[in-house]
Parts: structure tokens; C-alpha cells; sequence
């Protein structure tokens, strides 16, 4: 076991949720990484894994879970009840479950969120499963020729600006870039696959320097490396080969990176989790048998109504924002066919989801930042009394 923090004595925050300050949440750098260590610590279900209130034991399932081994092996020791529901839309795994039973957890789970049978995440999810088998599949293929479209123009627009020795080129280089680290994230969430590496050709990994920073032991952690935190840098060679100085192609290179990285930025701007309209733990909660994990989502999310018609916006500018936290496993493409469906259980239950146009959002985004107080008024209350039944 990792040993305790005793970095984060100051803990200036108040969970309204009820949950834990999390270890390690001061440590200077702030990875998935230092996260899921920090989890570890707080969890502390050694050798197991907890869903609900079991505890099981997966390490003979880890390297045949369809989904990839890494998942299970990250998150040994922790509670993954919210990661098992929401990457699962089949009921396969919670069958399969039961074959890796150990006991019973002997303490409440630390998130307060449930997943009632009845509740409005189980409803809508056992509605998305009948509606998956009539939608069409060409919508998720173009996702994937946009992204690989987007690599391509990438990689090509970068070594052509170095051969060339031409800013313009890799000004498109860089938006290029911009557009298909976005892009990539339609792919992370899902069963391993190759188009979730091209977020690393960002080179955004503070895996590099949180490594750098332990080998001169200026922070205790050690970072792991994996070997696609590379990738990004592979695009150097046909630079340098078609350059041959090797400033010209750096300074061409950090150029590229800046490019996409305000790119990302402005974007980043936009996207859906920093309104002073939605949620954030520390203001006024709904009361506990309203915490329903999926009205939870909707609650903390900020969608923007001008790209969802488009499905290379919606790809390339983190759209369908709500839907792709419910349902993170299906392609951007295909969330459009939920509305429906998710419109309904919206109204059935009281459920309301934010939205805004860009430039709203834009502006939430500093206002949220400049926001002091909490929130003292908790989220309307739903209109579908949950009830006692039990999750599954
Ligand atoms: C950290 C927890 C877990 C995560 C993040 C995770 C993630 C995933 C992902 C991304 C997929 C591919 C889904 C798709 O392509 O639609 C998947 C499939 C699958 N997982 Fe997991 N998984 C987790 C835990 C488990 C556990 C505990 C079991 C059962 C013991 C399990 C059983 C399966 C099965 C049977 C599939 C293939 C069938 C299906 O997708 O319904 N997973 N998982």
C-alpha cells in the first residue's frame, strides 16, 4: 500500500457530497496517475475491487476483461462502482460479476450515489440498450474517418512546414492537432483501440515532467511511463529528415504545440463542467435519495446547443456532453439518437440538463472562476419520488 499523504494537511474544502477530502489532492502535480494512487490510500481494498456494497476479486478476470486489462489493473484496491455502471450498457458483466464474489463490505461506499433500478440512470440506460439495436452504424465510422482524417492532415501539414520551413503550414499543423486531441477523446472510455493514442500526439503527459521532477527528488512520487507517452515526439523524425536542422525543427515543432494548445485552450474554455449555474461539490446538494448517479451527471454539466446538429463539432468541441458522461462507451455520432429517449426521461423524472449557446457558456466559464460562495439553494427537486428498491 502507498504510504499516507502527508502532503495535504490543508484541507480548505467542505464536501456537501459527504465524501472524503481526497488524499493527495495537494500534490503539486496533478495527473490520473496521482489520482487513482490518492484513491488507492482512501479505498484501501487491498487485493479487491468494490461495486455497491461487494467486494470482489478480480485479478484472474484482469487480463481477459474484454475492455482491456488496463482498467483492472489501475484500479486494484478501489471502489469502481461508478466506472463498472457506466462502461457497462449490457448486463453480461454484472452476471459475470457474481462469479468473482468475495464477501460483503463492511463500510458505506464513500461516493453517495445510487443506481436504483428505478431510478432515472437504470431507466434510461435499459431504453438506450433496446434503442442501440436499431440505430445505424455508419455515424460511428465517420467518426472515425474525421479522426483519422485529422491525424493524417496533422502529421502530413507537420513535416511538409518543416520541409518547407513554412509558419502557415504549421499553423494548420497545429489546429490540425488541436482538433484531433479533442477528437481522441471519443475513443478513452472505451474497449482498448489504437485512435485512443492519438491524444498523445499532444504531448500533453505531465507523466515526463512529474518523472523528471522525482529523479531529482523534488516531489516523492514516482511517475509511471508508458510507452505511447513517445508518440507525440515521433513526428521529429520526418521532420528532421526533410529539414536537417535540428533548431529549425524544434522551434517548428514548440510552435505546432502552441498552436494546438490555445487551440485546446479556447476550447477547453467552452466545455462543460464550469458554469455558476451547475453544480460543484460545496454548494447546497439535492438530499441523498435524490442522488441518483445519472441526475447527478446532468446536474454538474453544461451542454452547448449550437454544434450538437453537427457531428464534427460535436466530435472535435467535447459536445453531447451529458449523453457521453451517461454513456460513455458509445461514439459521439451515435448520441444524437438518444435525445429521444433522454428527452423524455429528462421530463419524466424533473431532471434538468443546462443549456447554452457558446458564447454563454464562454462567459460562465469566468464567471464560475470568479464565483466565491457556494450556492445555498440545492438543484430542483425531481418529480419522480425515488423509491427503496434495491440496485442490483
Ligand atoms: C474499472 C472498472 C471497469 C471499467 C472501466 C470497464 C470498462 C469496460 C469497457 C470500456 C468495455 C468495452 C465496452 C464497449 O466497447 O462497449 C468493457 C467491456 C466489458 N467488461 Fe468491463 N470494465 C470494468 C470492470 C468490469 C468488471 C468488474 C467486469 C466483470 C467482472 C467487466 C466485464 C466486462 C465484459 C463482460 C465486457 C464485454 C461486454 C460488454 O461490454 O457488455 N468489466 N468494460
Amino acid at each position: 500500500m502507498a504510504p499516507k499523504d502527508e502532503m495535504d494537511d490543508a484541507k480548505p474544502f467542505k464536501s456537501t457530497l459527504g465524501m472524503r477530502y481526497p488524499s493527495l489532492r495537494e500534490y503539486p502535480i496533478k495527473t490520473g496517475d496521482v489520482w487513482m494512487e490518492g484513491k488507492k490510500i482512501d479505498d484501501d481494498y487491498r487485493d479487491l475491487w468494490r461495486i455497491h456494497d461487494g467486494l470482489y476479486d478480480l485479478s484472474s478476470f484482469v487480463k481477459s476483461h474484454p475492455g482491456g486489462s488496463d482498467w483492472l489493473e489501475w484500479t486494484q484496491g478501489t471502489d469502481i462502482t461508478e466506472a463498472f455502471e457506466a462502461h457497462h450498457i449490457y448486463t453480461g458483466p454484472q452476471k459475470l460479476l457474481q462469479k468473482f464474489f468475495v464477501k460483503k463490505a463492511t463500510t458505506p461506499r464513500d461516493a453517495p450515489f445510487h443506481f436504483k433500478e428505478d431510478g432515472f440512470y437504470k431507466t434510461i440506460k435499459r431504453e438506450v440498450r433496446e434503442a442501440l439495436k436499431d440505430i445505424p452504424k455508419w455515424p460511428a465510422m465517420l467518426s472515425n474517418l474525421y479522426a483519422d482524417f485529422l491525424l493524417t492532415g496533422y502529421l502530413v501539414c507537420a513535416v511538409l512546414s518543416a520541409a518547407w520551413n513554412n509558419y502557415w503550414i504549421a499553423t494548420l499543423a497545429g489546429l490540425f492537432l488541436g482538433l484531433v486531441t479533442i477528437a481522441s477523446h471519443n475513443y478513452i472510455h472505451r474497449k482498448a483501440n489504437f485512435r485512443m493514442y492519438y491524444l498523445n500526439f499532444s504531448t500533453m503527459s505531465w507523466r515526463m515532467v512529474h518523472k523528471a521532477l522525482w529523479k531529482i527528488g523534488l516531489v516523492p512520487y514516482k511517475a509511471p511511463m508508458y510507452w505511447d507517452d513517445f508518440l507525440g515526439y515521433i513526428v521529429l523524425i520526418p521532420m528532421y529528415w526533410f529539414n536537417g536542422s535540428l533548431q529549425q525543427v524544434l522551434l517548428m515543432f514548440f510552435y505546432i504545440l502552441l498552436i494546438a494548445g490555445i487551440h485546446f485552450g479556447i476550447i477547453g474554455i467552452n466545455a462543460a463542467h464550469r458554469d455558476p449555474e451547475i453544480f460543484l461539490d460545496g454548494d447546497a446538494s439535492r438530499p441523498l435519495p435524490e442522488l441518483d448517479w445519472g441526475v447527478y451527471q446532468l446536474d454538474s454539466v453544461v451542454d452547448r446547443s449550437d454544434i450538437s446538429k453537427f457531428q464534427f463539432l460535436v466530435l472535435t468541441s467535447f459536445g453531447d456532453h451529458a449523453l457521453h458522461h451517461l454513456f460513455p462507451t458509445l461514439d459521439h455520432g451515435l448520441l444524437r439518437y438518444l435525445y429521444p429517449i433522454f428527452n423524455r426521461n429528462c421530463e419524466k423524472f424533473g431532471v434538468n440538463l443546462l443549456i447554452k449557446t457558446h458564447w454563454e457558456v464562454m462567459k460562465g466559464h469566468f464567471t464560475q472562476l470568479l464565483r466565491t460562495e457556494p450556492k445555498t439553494t440545492p438543484p430542483k427537486p425531481l418529480k419522480l419520488a425515488p423509491t427503496n428498491k434495491k440496485e442490483e
